[in-house]
């Protein structure tokens, strides 16, 4: 391995968005190029992880390189490669705002740089020479604001093909749907294989003065938590309305993905195959989760009715991973954010049509999140357990209410369907818990003792 990959083997694992965490590593190469060459240098660099059980991932990581260290950016530093000259030290470039100013640049030109294209949307105006602050809510992606003006979130993992972040954003300006914001361009790589190119980032509007999900709905249930005496319609922060209106808005993205992307009613396969899916997961899902295994003979039994259930289903393009922080309240209204899907899932799966109950489930859950992550530190206090059930009842009860008003379908809790979707989604979660937070790994845990023992 050269100093390069050397240093980028110590500094990754460390990021939350690398999605490889627990697993181990068979070797790993990269392979480079300058976007930029002013001080500091802005470098792209395509690193790719082979593990031992013969997957990899490909990550991109943006570098800058100065010839002397900046004090100011050591939480920022990965590490230090001898050169010709000297040393040079790199630093994570998406946290170097002197390197961010070259994307926007390049998208308003639509470079061509090496392997990379920038194609800009020509629809609104992209605030070129300002440098970009990275946000702090750092997920699966890392984004940085311009100006409070657009917003580029950068993909961390590349694979072959147009990121649905992209494409349904696209479709939905088509459709002009209000609850979402502007696509204003993307940038994409080269395949070194010659498959599809990857989506490395996408532009969009900044919307400002938003507030996302999952703050104000885990503030409205600390509000519940300080009233002892009082219920989740009695207290100031009740979140209902907000559930009701993030329904309809809910329904509305639907509505129009149906109308301009692809979709048909399900045949009598696919219940068989999403059962399957479903239980493949559970069953990859154990090994990486021990705790689970208490509950695999119930979700077995779960999935194994979605194969005979009749409830009618559409299959179409959704959301994919919606939950209370893909979302954010603006001043008239909710728009939906990253419409990527489960960053974990290839993105070939990501992009087949699937049905609009994947992502009122991941809402749901997201309302039981909301709910129980307080009781992380007080798992025992039976008082603060039962308010946490009843502040997620509550709202997810509006929620499918709004979502069944605008859809013009009923949602019902005593679906089988729905209910197998949520148990998907929680096993999922156990393992992103597991990889990422172990400390949460509580709260999909104890959803799933509900759904398994059909409550
Ligand atoms: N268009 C936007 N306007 C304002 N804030 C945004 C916008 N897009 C994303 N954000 C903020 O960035 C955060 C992360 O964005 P998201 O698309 O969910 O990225 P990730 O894939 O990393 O989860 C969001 O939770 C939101 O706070
Ligand atoms: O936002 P991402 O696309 O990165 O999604 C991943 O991270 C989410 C956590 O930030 C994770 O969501 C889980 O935790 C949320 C609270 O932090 C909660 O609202 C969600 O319901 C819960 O699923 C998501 O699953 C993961 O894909």
């Amino acid at each position: 391995m050269s100093a390069l990959t050397d240093m980028l083997a110590d500094w990754m694992p460390g990021q939350r968005w690398f999605g490889g965490k627990g697993r181990e590593w068979a070797g790993v190469t990269e392979e480079g190029f300058f976007l930029d060459q002013s001080d500091p240098a802005l470098s792209v660099h395509r690193v790719r992880v082979e593990y031992t059980d013969g997957a990899s991932d490909t990550y991109l990581v943006p570098l800058s390189w100065r010839s002397a260290p900046a004090e100011e950016l050591s939480t920022a530093f990965v590490g230090a490669v001898s050169g010709s000259h000297g040393e040079n030290y790199a630093y994570d470039a998406m946290r170097d705002r002197d390197a961010t100013v070259p994307w926007l640049t390049h998208l308003v030109a639509a470079s061509t740089v090496g392997p990379m294209r920038f194609h800009p949307a020509g629809v609104a105006y992209i605030p070129e020479g300002l440098p970009g602050d990275v946000i702090s809510t750092e997920q699966s992606n890392t984004s940085l604001v311009f100006g409070e003006t657009a917003i580029l979130k950068l993909f961390r993992r590349l694979e072959p093909g147009l990121n649905p972040d992209v494409e349904i954003h696209d479709a939905l300006r088509q459709a002009e749907n209000q609850h979402i914001a502007g696509l204003l361009g993307y940038i994409e790589v080269d395949d070194p294989n010659g498959l599809e190119p990857a989506t490395v980032a996408m532009l969009q509007t900044f919307v400002p003065n938003a507030s996302d999900g999952w703050r104000l709905a885990t503030s409205s249930v600390r509000d519940l938590y300080a009233e002892a005496d009082l219920h989740a319609d009695e207290v100031g922060g009740d979140f209902a309305g907000e559930s009701e209106r993030l329904g309809e808005a809910t329904a509305s993205v639907h509505a129009d993905l149906a109308q301009v992307l692809p979709s048909e009613p399900a045949d009598r396969d696919w219940y068989a195959t999403v059962a399957g899916q479903m239980t493949a997961r559970l069953e990859a899902a154990l090994a990486v989760v021990p705790d689970l295994a208490e509950h695999a003979d119930a979700l077995r039994s779960l999935y194994a009715a979605v194969a005979d259930t009749t409830e009618p289903v559409v299959r179409q393009r959704v959301h994919g991973d919606l939950h209370l922080g893909q979302v954010l309240r603006t001043t008239t209204g909710w728009i939906v954010l990253d419409f990527e899907g489960e960053p974990a899932r290839p993105l070939a799966e990501r992009r087949e049509l699937d049905t609009p109950l994947r992502d009122v489930a991941g809402m749901l859950r997201s309302f039981d999140y909301a709910a129980r992550h307080m009781l992380v530190e007080q798992p025992d206090d039976p008082q603060r357990a039962y308010r946490a059930q009843e502040w997620a009842e509550r709202n997810r009860r509006a929620f499918c209410e709004g979502y069944s008003a605008a859809g013009g379908v009923t949602l019902s809790s005593d679906s089988a369907l729905l209910r197998a979707f949520e148990a998907d989604k929680a096993v999922y979660e156990c393992v992103y818990e597991a990889r990422n937070r172990p400390h949460w790994l509580m709260i999909p845990l104890s959803s799933l003792s509900r759904l398994a023992a059909g409550n």
